[in-house]
């Protein structure tokens, strides 16, 4: 049965629940709210009418309606064609209403019951007229009809949702609007411009996908639109949105090249911009809500654009499929690294390894960087040809002698480090670090840094240079095996400066140095100082404060990592603090006297000492000081003479202000002196120069060293790496320069390799001792100095003796003395522990 036109819409005689939910009319009898999913009968079968064909409770997803074009997900399970009376001209009749009508409740006014939602989909329409006296609809579906225009649903003051999509309508809501239009769908139509909707102000949702629009224009007064979906249309740019509270924004399927437009949607909560051609995500900065974007099929290449969204603390689901980002290495890893906050990406899930793999791999700690960095080094190291480092020879229990300066850039690190190998030459070398950056203007290469380019850098660490590298601010800095072997090569501790990440890949390796943190307390200081330099931009120089408090950080969680901090605010006395730290170490407790004031009297004072025989005559106890002394000065003689006139004031030290271990040194080198000179017992080293055979019981054979050298000896016994001192190169000033070094040249350098040879070739192969123990000349001459005698031997600068070298370099060419040499092995075993100091 039809329902009456006028009175179709009222029922009676069933009870009913209320009809709305938390709805409410307003003075004026228009509904303002409403929530259209609870209209809903109690009824068991939940028809009412005769015309009622579908029950109150359905949903359109539950419709059927086969045939018309409806997709095959929206027709199955309810009936058939046959079952349906589809009007065959198009037009809708009364029959076909009476189908439709579902949902009974209470009109706006209150006084009646009446139908609320009518359901006609798939009908073939197109002329629905006939409903035009159903003015109490608040719910039209009218989908997939063949429709071209909806002014009828003027007469229908109180329609809250249309759905009017897959139709053939080319203009939007082109009818008088209804008090409180809420959500249209009217995608899948002809409609190629958007009309002013400023009367529409209610609408909360609108969906045109698939259809023609180009523009979006005419919501600016839709001031409670919410969701807006646009996808598969022809618009090229995102405007006409300001200040919308657009939560869901879907644009996907356009020309889109640029995100923009929607600065001032500040209620953004997911957008979908997928297949449209944008190159970057530049413009979702500051969409705080964003939970999720959608970004697939686009044109994203470069997976730095992340930067754009890594910063929206409320992300969590992003699709980058089909961006040619994605064939990146790492690309995911990568991805969850920058937004860890993400729970998706791609369409799946984000799990808990992968958040831990990305911080692994993109922001290791400090300490796992310095462990890559060490391995690499030793790897590619343990590729070239072994050979016997200076550095390493003092023996295991008394490592080669190092100073390190740590602090942030600015900390005056290296002015202070050149300041220490200007001040005592005869103790420190500058171990001077590669870089790739450029000199500044005061800088001297080769003294300041040796500076390098890139590709000689990545050489270097090929051919196992470096000791440590360290990647700063776009730079390489390195400190390389050859410039901490010039060094040692003379006699002398090496003073290196570095950040950090340095320090951290040194303590992986053999060297085991003092570590004096260097830093100024006040960063004011600090960034005037850098700011001085005006060599950093405002960036640069943010970043290296920021350093400056993680070195703070670093050295108030590791206690003890630091031997000693000082703080670098004033230049000067931070140097006097360093310099009275090193004085101690070497047991100078006298004031030295300025370079200007020893020059004069230097020359003059060792002349006449010279003259009087009067220079090797200190006692051994005298050359204490002289630790790490140069064995040879090549520099000049006046320069010579210098050194020799400070070590002839400090030698003036009172043995009761050294320290402890400054005392046994003396006492163990002076007994092993005697012994030296009675005869009694020749140095492990000379023993293995005059017969190239292995002690027995090396342990009961003490060299120059201290029972704990005794250990290394023997291992040093067999490995033999002085048979033939002179043949090797002669000490480039520039040494620890490797860029025209070939891979094949330095192998030549071999000094192990040397050694073997001749220890093959002999067959010797022996062990035991050597059958004639009667010392060398060139071992008495070390004997003979170091006991006191003057000696003079020909072009060599008459010298005192440094009970830490070997002697044998005065009767040798300068040329090759440095590397006779075997710095440290009768020198300070380390630098004994030092205090914490402010
Ligand atoms: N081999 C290295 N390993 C690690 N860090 C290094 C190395 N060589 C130099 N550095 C450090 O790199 C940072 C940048 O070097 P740069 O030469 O620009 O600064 P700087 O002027 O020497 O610093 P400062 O004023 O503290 O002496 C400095 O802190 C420096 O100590």
């Amino acid at each position: 049965m039809a329902a009456d036109p006028d009175q179709s819409q009222l029922v009676s005689g069933k009870p009913m629940t209320p009809p709305y939910g938390d709805e409410s009319v307003d003075m004026n009898g228009e509904l303002v709210r409403t929530d259209t999913n609870i209209l809903k009968l109690d009824g068991d079968d939940g028809s009412f009418s005769e015309g009622s064909c579908f029950s109150s409770d359905r949903t359109i997803n539950e419709m059927e309606f086969e045939g018309q074009g409806a997709p095959a997900s929206q027709t199955q399970g309810l009936r058939t064609d046959s079952e349906r009376k589809i009007p065959e001209d198009g037009v809708l009749d009364e029959v076909t209403i009476a189908q439709g009508l579902s949902n009974i409740g209470k009109s706006a006014d209150g006084t009646r019951h009446v139908y609320l939602h009518i359901t006609l989909p798939g009908f073939g329409l197109t002329d629905f007229s006939a409903l035009g006296k159903y003015i109490h609809l608040q719910k039209v579906e009218l989908l997939y009809n063949k429709l071209t225009d909806l002014s009828v649903l003027g007469n229908m003051p109180y329609l809250l949702e249309l759905d009017a999509s897959h139709n053939e309508l080319t203009t939007l809501l082109d009818f008088s609007p209804p008090y409180n239009l809420k959500m249209v769908d009217m995608s899948f139509n002809l409609i190629t411009t958007l009309p002013d909707l400023s009367m529409h102000h209610y609408l909360q949702t609108l969906l045109l996908d698939n259809n023609q629009i180009t523009e979006i224009r005419g919501l600016e007064k839709c001031h409670r639109l919410n969701v807006l979906s646009l996808g598969h249309n022809q618009i090229e740019k995102i405007e006409g949105l300001d200040n919308l509270p657009i939560k869901d924004l879907n644009i996907k399927n356009n020309k889109i090249s640029k995100i923009e437009g929607l600065e001032t949607l500040k209620y953004l909560q997911s957008i979908d911009l997928s297949a449209n051609k944008l190159r970057s995500m530049t413009g979702l900065e500051k969409h705080d809500f964003l939970d999720t974007v959608n970004l697939e099929d686009n044109e994203l290449i470069d997976i730095s654009e992340v930067e754009h969204v890594e910063g929206l603390g409320l992300l969590r689901h992003l699709n980058l499929q089909r961006n040619p980002m994605r064939e990146l290495p790492d690309y995911r890893l990568s991805i969850i690294f920058h937004i860890p906050q993400l729970a998706e990406l791609d369409h799946k899930h984000v799990n808990t390894e992968e958040k831990v793999s990305a911080q692994t791999l993109f922001n290791p700690p400090m300490e796992v960087l310095a462990a890559r960095d060490h391995v690499m080094n030793v790897v590619y190291s343990f590729l070239q040809p072994n050979r016997i480092l200076d550095s390493t020879l003092p023996s295991i229990e008394t490592p080669y002698p190092m100073l390190v300066l740590v602090g942030p850039r600015g900390s005056g690190k290296k002015e202070l480090a050149l300041k220490l190998v200007e001040e005592f030459p005869d103790y420190f070398g500058y171990g001077t670090s590669h870089t790739t950056r450029k000199p500044n203007p005061e800088e001297m290469p080769g003294r300041d840094y040796t500076f390098i380019s890139m590709e000689e850098f990545e050489h270097g660490i090929k051919l196992g240079k470096f000791l440590q590298t360290f990647s700063y601010q776009g730079d390489m800095y390195g400190l390389t095996i050859d410039a901490v072997e010039s060094v040692a090569r003379e006699g002398l501790a090496c003073v290196v400066h570095m950040e950090l990440e340095g320090v951290l890949t040194l303590k992986n390796t053999y060297f085991e140095p003092r570590y004096v943190m260097l830093m100024p307390l006040s960063s004011r200081t600090h960034e005037k100082r850098l700011r001085e330099r005006c060599l950093y931009p405002d960036a640069q120089i943010e970043y290296v404060l920021e350093r400056a408090s993680m070195y703070a950080i670093y050295n108030r969680e590791h206690p003890g990592f630091f031997d000693m901090f000082i703080n670098s605010d004033d230049l000067t006395e931070s140097y006097r603090k360093l310099r009275k730290l090193v004085m101690d170490y070497l047991g100078i407790n006298a004031p030295t006297p300025s370079i200007s004031d020893l020059e004069q009297s230097a020359s003059e004072l060792t002349i006449e000492k010279e003259m009087t025989g009067e220079l090797n005559t200190a006692p051994p106890s005298a050359h204490l000081t002289r630790t790490w002394s140069k064995t040879v000065i090549n520099d000049s003689f006046s320069q010579a003479l210098l050194n020799t006139k400070m070590k002839s004031q400090m030698s003036q030290t009172p043995d009761t202000d050294r320290g402890i271990v400054e005392a046994e040194s003396l006492k163990r080198r002076h007994t092993t002196a005697h012994e030296l000179v009675s005869g009694r017992l020749p140095s492990i080293y000379d023993q293995i120069r005059s017969a190239r055979t292995v002690p027995q019981d090396v342990n009961s054979q003490m060299g120059l060293g201290d029972q704990m050298g005794a250990k290394h000896n023997k291992t040093r016994s067999y490995s033999a790496p002085f048979a033939n001192p002179d043949a090797l190169p002669p000490n480039s000033p520039d040494s620890s320069d490797f860029r025209s070094v070939s891979p094949s040249t330095l192998s030549n350098i071999s000094e192990a390799q040397d050694v073997e040879q001749e220890q093959d070739g002999d067959g010797s192969g022996s062990e035991g001792y050597p059958e004639n123990l009667a010392l060398p000349a060139e071992a008495l001459d070390r004997i003979t100095l170091f006991s006191g005698s003057p000696t003079k031997t020909n072009g060599s600068v008459p010298l005192a003796p440094r009970p830490g070298s070997n002697n044998r370099a005065v009767s040798r060419s300068p040329e090759y003395s440095n590397r006779s040499s075997r710095p440290g092995s009768e020198r300070h075993m380390v630098l004994p522990p030092i205090a914490q100091c402010s």
